[in-house]
């Protein structure tokens, strides 16, 4: 993952795609009840929120990030999202804007985030229901992504293994040629062939080890965070905990993205006071010396309930988790370049770790300088308290993540 980090939201039409997208950006993407509102893939800046490095040392006050923002030592760091279009059941087949949607994903994404309708009042299709079993979205969605990679597997795999005996070639190079396409690396290919066991050689691959085999590809190249969205839905409960149990290892975030948009915008006309990412609202009748606005009964009412069904209940809307969920999976690891290793300032003084960018936790030192500094002979690179650091060495949170590189002068003939 040498360039920075993007996120795939993906999901049947009005499972809540762009309302999650709209709480987690301040981009317009359009909001409607009816499928393909969303046409075009929407790239939008999102942030992940991180303790930043700034508390370790005391430097909250001086901490003024060139992109995003840092209150507290809660640093908003930039993260590239995708809202993905589409999204039905038989898009492997080409359905919908399957197509399309598989390609978006495949060029550009590390992770999915899978927002699903959780209150059962949408089909597959995205039309309104009610009772709906969202774990079949779980399902279909997993099931078209291996389809896909599946057929084009399956349309060249007499040539395939003919070709890998012939030149006896090994089996992660045999794939690595065919899954390059998806974005992925012999080492993605490595690791999902570890985790099979017992697998036999190539040629001995009947279609249920074909399966296998795109299947553990599919959950080391697009690893999926579920953001399991509208539980404030009376119906939501009894397939949060249906979806919890049937996927116990895969991460799951209870959302409200219709709420979160609903609070910001709010507080934003000065009607309520409210602190993303936490279950505090306050209005006028909790703060009677602020300067918020009187809420109407109606307005008060609807406040009220939000607090009962979601604040209060699930402890915020779940809006800021479906980025750190995303994070955790991936192993992102914030990394600081400082010019000056005494007082952390970049190149200008006065303000404090300037830049952030995010990495995998275990990127070699070498290869962050690269992103960082390009093409150039470094000639060392210090650490905190002027360690010296390999370029061997890897990233992690609190090792090698706060780093200054002293460049050898190009010199000129
Ligand atoms: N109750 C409830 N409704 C929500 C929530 N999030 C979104 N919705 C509603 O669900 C409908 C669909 O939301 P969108 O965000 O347009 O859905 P989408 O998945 O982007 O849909 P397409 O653009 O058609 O692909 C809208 O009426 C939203 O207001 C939520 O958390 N709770």
């Amino acid at each position: 993952m040498p360039r920075d980090p993007c996120i795939a939201l993906v999901g049947k039409p009005s499972s809540g795609k762009s309302t999650t997208l709209n709480s987690l950006t301040d981009a317009n993407a359009k909001v409607g009840a009816f499928p393909f509102t969303t046409i075009e893939p929407n790239k939008a800046t999102g942030y992940l929120q991180v303790d930043c490095a700034c508390s370790r040392f005391g430097k909250q006050d001086q901490c003024k990030p060139n992109y995003g923002w840092c209150e507290n030592g809660k640093r908003s760091v930039p993260v590239m999202l995708l809202d993905v279009a589409g999204l039905v059941p038989g898009a492997s087949q080409g359905r919908g804007l399957g197509n399309k949607f598989l390609d978006d994903i495949r060029q550009n994404s590390d992770l999915i985030v899978h927002v699903m309708d959780v209150s059962g009042c949408t089909d597959e299709n995205g039309k309104a229901t009610r009772g709906y079993d969202p774990l079949k979205d779980v399902e279909w969605l997993q099931d078209e992504i291996r389809l896909w990679i599946e057929g084009n597997l399956k349309k060249r795999w007499g040539s395939i293994v003919r070709r890998h005996t012939a030149t006896k070639a090994h089996v992660v190079d045999t794939l690595q040629a065919q899954f390059g396409g998806y974005g992925s690396t012999a080492k993605v290919v490595a690791r999902a062939l570890a985790k099979i066991k017992d697998l036999p050689p190539i040629d001995k691959w009947d279609d249920e080890w074909i399966t296998t085999v795109v299947a553990a590809f599919i959950s080391e190249r697009f690893p999926t965070v579920l953001s399991l969205n509208k539980i404030d839905h009376p119906d939501a409960d009894k397939n949060i905990s249906k979806i919890m149990l049937k996927y116990p290892n895969t991460k799951c975030v209870l959302t409200s993205a219709v709420t979160e948009v609903f609070l910001r915008k709010l507080a934003k006309q000065n009607f309520i006071k409210y602190e993303t990412g936490t279950e505090f609202v306050d209005t006028l009748e909790d703060l009677p010396d602020s300067d918020l606005k009187p809420l109407d009964e109606k307005l008060m009412e609807r406040v009220d309930n939000i607090r009962d069904l979601v604040l209060y209940r699930f402890g915020s809307t779940g809006v800021i988790q479906i980025l750190q969920a995303a994070a955790e999976v991936l192993g992102l690891v914030p990394v600081y370049p400082v010019r000056n290793m005494n007082t952390f300032s970049g190149n200008s003084g006065g303000f404090v770790f300037r830049d952030c960018l995010l990495v995998k936790k275990g990127t070699l030192v070498a290869q962050v300088a690269k992103m960082i500094v390009g093409e150039v002979t470094i000639a060392a690179i210090e650490g905190v308290g002027g360690l010296r650091i390999s370029e061997e060495d890897t990233v992690d949170v609190g090792k090698n993540d706060i780093m200054s590189f002293r460049i050898v002068p190009s010199s000129k003939e």
